[in-house]
């Protein structure tokens, strides 16, 4: 393993998706990791991952919880986040085919669409490059996988299938990826995270 991670706090959104593998995945990487229901628990934390899921139903249950605003501010003040599948949809500024009603927590301007690969049947598993994050490819799954259609100002692609169709993303601190990292005992994507939020707590203690 190449960093030590034992110094960050890391939370998971841990309303409703596969909060579990995030949690068994970090703490494999020395982090310690806490779940994040309430605002007095993600003002504790360094910095948040938003797992896969449900999109329209986590966002049903941030905002019952009073956690929008508190989420929204958090990625406001520059808080690292990384959000896998439904998670990057949360943290996406646009979904281009949202359901009624349904409100992401935007920041990472992008533009993103639902389920851009079908239903159920188009779930399927590829060997990515992420070139910056992980020197070989990497095992992505897709689950109802949103896509990418559109990057803003400030927004690096991180990743595209062989088609075009992007699939991760990077703006500042918030980490976007269409796929599951956290399913395939490959640490690697997690391992880069936890990278740069260590980058971001050094800085940001040295600037206090
Ligand atoms: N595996 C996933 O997270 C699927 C995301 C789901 N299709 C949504 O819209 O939220």
């Amino acid at each position: 393993m190449a960093g030590n991670f034992r110094h960050l706090r890391i939370g998971v959104l841990a309303f409703q998706g596969d909060v579990r593998e995030h949690i068994h995945v970090l703490e494999g990487l020395g982090a310690q990791v806490v779940k994040v229901r309430r605002p007095e628990e993600l003002g504790t934390v360094d910095a948040l991952v938003i797992p896969g899921g449900e999109s329209s139903v986590m966002d049903k249950l941030v905002r019952m919880f009073g956690m929008q605003q508190p989420l929204r501010d958090a990625i406001a003040a520059g808080m690292p986040v990384f959000g896998t599948c439904a998670g990057l949809i949360m943290m996406s500024d646009n979904i281009v085919d949202a359901i009624a009603e349904q409100e992401s927590l935007g920041g990472l301007h992008v533009d993103v669409r639902r389920n851009a690969f079908g239903t159920q049947i188009d779930s399927f598993e590829v060997q990515l490059d992420m070139p910056g994050v992980t020197k070989d490819p990497v095992p992505a799954t897709f689950i109802r996988a949103p896509i990418v259609e559109r990057v803003g100002e400030g927004v690096r692609v991180i990743s595209a299938l062989p088609d075009g169709r992007i699939v991760a993303v990077e703006q500042g601190n918030l980490l976007g990826i269409s796929f599951h990292p956290e399913v395939n005992g490959d640490s690697r994507v997690h391992e880069y995270f936890l990278g740069r939020v260590a980058q971001y707590v050094t800085e940001k203690k040295a600037s206090i």
